[in-house]
């Protein structure tokens, strides 16, 4: 099986104005226009600009940050998959651990999440991490797999699910794994999405995030396993994002 087309996708997380969507439009000229690259582009603003992205986004996907995990109801100011998909997303990120430690989402919930986006047709990017203290402690990579294993959603397919490691420690922090580092928690990440999966794990898209920058981003998504990234900071400005996606261009 062929590798899996690769995923550069930016989670904007609480910042953005109407305003901000210059930059999307940006975004869209640049890799609508420039050299193409061989890797899907995402923008995951926040909730508040999904709708308006989406009316301006053709080359360059839309998606949201979370969803709830129910289909409805009494949830004050939680956002449905399907009003999401409603407003134009087709993807949705759960589980990142600004997520996980600000609003105690454990990988059983985050497994719930990823299902309600499944079940309206949307793509699940479900993110896991190791902390530094976990890492310093040598147990990154059994503290990743075992996040892969609880918040993998049932059903998952290669078509629907994105894994994203993100270690905790390397978040804004301008500080990377090595790219040793990085290739053996995706291989330890492929290897337990084959045993889940079958043979479709091995389609599975596995993005790197963590202060991916247009000056490393060759170096992290050449990476054993690295499939795409999930960058935050370098996201909000389309020349930088842009400088991340030169990592898929010849
Ligand atoms: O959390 C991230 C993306 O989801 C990574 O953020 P930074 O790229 O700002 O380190």
């Amino acid at each position: 099986m062929s590798n899996p087309t690769a995923l550069v996708a930016g989670n904007w997380k609480m910042n953005g104005l109407t305003e901000s969507l210059a930059e999307l439009e940006a975004l869209e000229t640049l890799v609508k226009e420039g050299k193409s690259a061989d890797c899907d582009v995402l923008i995951c603003p926040p909730f508040t600009l999904i709708g308006a992205a989406s009316v301006k986004a053709d080359a360059v996907a839309i998606g949201a940050q979370d969803c709830h995990g129910a289909v409805s109801g009494a949830h004050t100011g939680d956002i449905s998959a399907q009003m999401l998909k409603d407003a134009g997303a087709t993807y949705v990120i759960v589980g990142h651990s600004e997520r996980r430690a600000d609003h105690f989402e454990n990988s059983k919930i985050v497994k719930v999440k990823a299902e309600a986006a499944l079940a309206v047709g949307l793509t699940a990017i479900v993110c896991v991490g190791e902390t530094e203290a976990e890492r310093d402690a040598g147990k990154a990579v059994s503290r990743v797999v075992g996040q892969v294993e609880a918040s993998l959603p049932e059903g998952a397919t290669s078509a629907k699910v994105v894994v994203a490691y993100e270690p905790v420690w390397a978040i804004g922090t301008g500080r990377t794994p090595t790219v040793q580092d990085v290739a053996e928690m995706h291989t330890a990440i492929r290897e337990a999405l084959i045993k889940r999966l079958g043979e479709d794990g091995k389609a599975v898209k596995i993005l790197y995030g963590g202060s991916v920058k247009p000056s490393n981003a060759t170096e992290l998504m050449g990476a054993a396993n690295v499939n795409g990234a999930l960058v935050g900071g370098a996201s909000l400005k389309a020349s930088d994002f842009n400088g991340i996606i030169d990592a898929y261009r010849k």
